[in-house]
């Protein structure tokens, strides 16, 4: 693969030969300074970061090759997401890979604050023996408040529940079931939840809404003596309420592992004795950062060679088992798009996009399908890049509406896609299907049914429905020595018009396609490439 990969903050080694072995340049510098990082990023295709490098407007306008953002790791609170999602740049990170450690971390950090294990290890290491000052709670019997109950929430939830905890969780996002099936005690409100907590942990992203959430207001209706964890963003515990409710004594002890002013030491937390700090070590265990780079690692490349992603943070999120199938709706969608654009040539500025899931197809994550389609038909009009991260927004900057539906029951096919694109004075259509174990085919264009097999080069002839039309195009392109390797054909006999189409083995010279365009009854001759 001819590209090239920066490396800019540390991943596990594992995950650097993943990244070499796949053939691209890879540049590991986790030293770079900011103007450093600026002045190179114009050179890569790929740049992974962690979350201490602010992947943001001023980096994209030098980094005019920039394909593909790997974050290795949880969070992207650090990649402005807009800025790359105009550019088509492709943002992937790896949201499984270290939340069983973030969980674990987590919970070591609720129990090394409230048996002190760091003061009494410090004491000892001053040669005291102190048995007095360092008395600590039990967690048996208390409440557990959760807010989020996310991945890394659940997994502490079910791994506080072996420890006798009572457990209560805020999260408005997610359902009932959630809920139930990690025995967890729902609260409405936030409120409800701070009021009758004994601990609070958070573990929501960062976002407008999270920052701060746990502040003044919610440390006026704690219970004197919560004790808080922070493994999640630092703010979201908002870091000065803290600091008054520590000294008012209303927060007995706090784990804390993110600050709000990363990677600088200079948080007012860092003078409490009752306060265990971690430099944002939630992720940093052997098998968590095996297993982030080398995810990042295979992200990056498929990313990079423009296959599908199951972790594309801006792209609609795909389950995994599901990624080899929705392949070949995608090139079906794709192959859709591009048949119209090629075909009406007379083209007026597309207004509408109805695309209509029919079938099992449904099952699939349409939407990924509909950016395919989307691709397919801007992608050969316009000179900027259109790939499935940009392709809707693309779709809404030339102000196309595009409308999708589902229907379960379909008639004749297992699934069918029907697309409809109607600009001002015309409308095409072109449905397709997925046969067996995964073959295309075109099952109608413009109301002619049909069984097209696509393939690289499909000549596409409208004519008049009378005989010797057929024979003449097949002489033509026997002396223009054009071998066909299939022929459909397709009739409305109302209209007493017919459609061909025929796979070819090659190029159409463009005089043959006038000698069959010269043909008597021939309305339309297209040479569509896939
Ligand atoms: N300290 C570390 O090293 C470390 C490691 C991994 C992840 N993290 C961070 O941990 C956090 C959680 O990660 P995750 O993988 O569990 O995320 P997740 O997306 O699986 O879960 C987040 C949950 O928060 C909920 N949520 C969002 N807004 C909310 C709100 N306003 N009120 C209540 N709930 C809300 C969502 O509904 C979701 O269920 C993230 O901030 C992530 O960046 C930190
Ligand atoms: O969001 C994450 O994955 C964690 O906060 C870890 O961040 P890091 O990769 O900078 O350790």
């Amino acid at each position: 693969m001819n590209m090239k990969i920066l490396v800019a903050e540390t991943i596990s080694e594992k995950g650097i030969e993943k990244l070499i072995d796949s053939g691209a340049t890879v540049d590991v510098n986790t030293k770079l300074s900011r103007e450093q990082l600026l002045e190179i990023i114009g050179d890569y295709d790929a740049i992974i970061v962690r979350s201490a490098t602010k992947v943001n407007e001023e980096l994209y306008q030098k980094a005019a090759k920039l394909q593909v953002v790997g974050r290795a790791g949880n969070g992207v609170d650090n990649i402005e997401m807009e800025g790359a999602t105009k550019r088509g740049i492709i943002v992937v990170n790896t949201p499984e890979s270290n939340v069983v450690s973030a969980a674990e971390h987590t919970i070591g950090l609720l129990l090394a604050s409230c048996r002190n294990i760091p003061q009494a290890h410090a004491r000892l290491q001053e040669r005291v023996w102190d048995r007095s000052n360092l008395k600590g709670v039990e967690l048996l019997n208390k409440t557990l408040g959760i807010v989020g109950l996310g991945r890394i929430g659940s997994l502490v939830a079910t791994r506080l529940k072996a420890f006798g905890m009572n457990i209560i969780a805020y999260d408005p996002y997610i359902n009932e079931a959630r809920f139930k099936r990690f025995g967890v005690e729902k609260k409405e409100t936030l409120e409800d939840l701070v009021r009758e907590a004994d601990f609070i942990t958070v573990h929501t992203p960062k976002t407008e809404e999270t920052m701060g959430m746990i502040g003044k207001e919610q440390f006026k209706v704690a219970k004197k003596g919560v004790r808080v964890v922070n493994c999640a963003r630092g703010g979201i515990i908002d870091e000065q309420a803290l600091e008054e409710a520590l000294k008012e004594k209303i927060v007995a002890s706090a784990g804390i592992d993110v600050l709000v002013n990363e990677p600088n030491p200079t948080s007012p937390l860092l003078d409490f004795n009752n306060v265990v700090l971690t430099p944002h070590l939630g992720a940093d265990t052997v098998e968590a950062q095996d297993n982030v780079g080398l995810t990042v690692a295979e992200e990056v490349i498929s990313a990079l060679k423009g296959e599908m992603v199951a972790n594309a943070v801006n792209l609609p999120t795909i389950q995994s088992q599901d990624v080899e199938v929705l392949k070949v709706y995608l090139w079906l969608g794709e192959t859709m798009g591009k048949i119209y654009y090629q075909l009406e040539k007379e083209k007026e500025a597309v207004e509408r996009v109805e695309i209509m899931y029919n079938g099992e197809v449904v099952n699939l994550e349409t939407s990924m399908i509909t950016l395919a389609i989307l691709k397919g038909i801007f992608e050969p009009v316009l000179k900027e890049k259109v790939n499935y991260v940009n392709a809707s927004l693309t779709a809404k900057s030339r102000g196309v509406v595009v409308a999708e539906s589902e229907e379960t029951a379909v008639d004749n096919y297992l699934n069918l896609i029907q697309v409809k694109i109607v600009s001002k004075n015309k409308e095409f259509s072109v449905s397709g299907t997925i046969f067996g174990k995964g073959e295309a085919r075109i099952v109608e264009l413009n109301g002619y049914e049909l069984d097209v097999d696509p393939t690289p080069y499909m000549l596409m002839v409208e004519n008049i429905d009378k005989p010797g039309v057929v024979g003449q195009v097949g002489t033509l392109l026997g002396v223009g020595r054009v071998n066909i390797a299939t022929m459909q054909l397709g009739r409305i006999s109302t209209d007493n018009r017919a459609m061909m189409v025929l796979s070819v083995d090659s190029e159409i010279s463009k005089e043959t396609l006038q000698f069959i365009g010269n043909v008597e009854g021939v309305e339309k001759v297209r040479l569509v490439k896939i």
